[in-house]
């Protein structure tokens, strides 16, 4: 029998990696692989599920939806490989539209050892709230169109919450979580409908996101970090990292940033120096500027 495959999906930041972490920290005794693509050339999303599963591959540098459909199908067979799983979980990039990735999984030889079950996509409750544009999003649409299973994340009880759900709902997607709930792995697996190999082109606009990835072996003091990345947030929809501080160098700290909200916290993490992914709308966010505005910061 062949090995089912959960696709997550979602918008960049929409929770996709707390979803898979929940799922593999709740796993029921099944044996869980999980493979993560992040958009650039450091996986922080990889790194931080590796405490949850002992099987956790990253992709890199591109995306699985179009630049990387031949490492994903290698990934896969590697995975089944060292000893088969009970499931797979892929978490595509925020930017990915998962009908590429469907249709790479439509690969002849390999579906007999693994199979494209369902597609979940986490929709970010909060993210909708604060920027209705994210509806006519096409990317975005495209990650909900292909979903069997909507998932919200970020709910806040009241705050336009069932508008959000009947507008899904008019979109023919039945939004689970609006309780902050979410389903047990084995109810998830085998909710997808027939599934037609993609007769449409994946939604693809590689000009739309510009990223910049940087890295210092130091330390950066805290009050400066703040104030960079309150100039640049304006322009960033995303920013992930691993952070030392100048004042508590002892301490590797996670750094999130979606739309406007940041937050740091500490990661369990013990890696060396900083690391930090930045992403944004390429007609607003300077990568050379952002980058220079970092580099001034490192610390020995
Ligand atoms: N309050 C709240 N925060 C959440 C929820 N889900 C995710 N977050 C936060 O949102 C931020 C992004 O979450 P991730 O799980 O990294 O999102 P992602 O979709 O994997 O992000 P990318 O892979 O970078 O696109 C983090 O700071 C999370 O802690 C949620 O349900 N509620």
């Amino acid at each position: 029998m062949s090995v089912p495959v959960l696709l997550v999906t979602g918008f960049l930041g929409a929770g996709k990696t707390t979803f898979i972490n929940e799922l593999l920290l709740d796993a029921g005794g099944m044996r869980i692989a999980a493979i993560v693509n992040d958009f650039g050339s450091i996986n922080i999303d990889a790194t931080l599920l590796e405490s949850a599963t002992d099987e956790v591959i990253g992709l890199k540098n591109g995306c699985i939806c179009c630049s990387l459909q031949g490492d994903l199908l290698r990934t896969l067979r590697q995975v089944l490989r060292n000893g088969s799983p009970d499931l797979v979980v892929i978490e595509a990039s925020g930017v990915a539209d998962p009908a590429g990735i469907a249709q790479a999984l439509m690969d002849p030889v390999l579906i007999g050892a693994a199979a494209l079950d369902s597609i979940v996509c986490i929709v970010d409750a909060e993210d909708l709230a604060n920027d209705p544009a994210r509806w006519q999003d096409p990317l975005w649409r495209a990650q909900l169109a292909a979903a069997d299973v909507v998932q919200l994340s970020k709910v806040t009880p009241g705050d336009g919450l069932d508008s959000v759900v009947a507008r899904l709902g008019a979109l023919g997607k039945v939004a689970l979580g609006a309780d902050g709930s979410t389903l047990a792995v084995r109810d998830l697996i085998g909710r997808a409908g027939v599934r037609l190999v993609p007769g449409r082109r994946p939604v693809l606009d590689s000009g739309r996101f510009a990223s910049l990835e940087w890295t210092c072996a130091g330390t950066v003091p805290m009050a400066a970090f703040q104030q960079v990345i309150g100039r640049l947030s304006g322009s960033l929809l995303r920013a992930k990292g691993l952070i030392r501080f100048t004042e508590k160098p002892g301490d590797c700290l996670l750094f999130q940033m979606v739309g406007k909200r940041a937050s740091l916290s500490p990661s369990g993490l013990d890696l060396p120096g900083c690391r930090l992914v930045l992403i944004g709308d390429a007609s607003a966010f300077d990568t050379e500027a952002a980058r220079a505005a970092l580099e001034a910061l490192a610390q020995e």
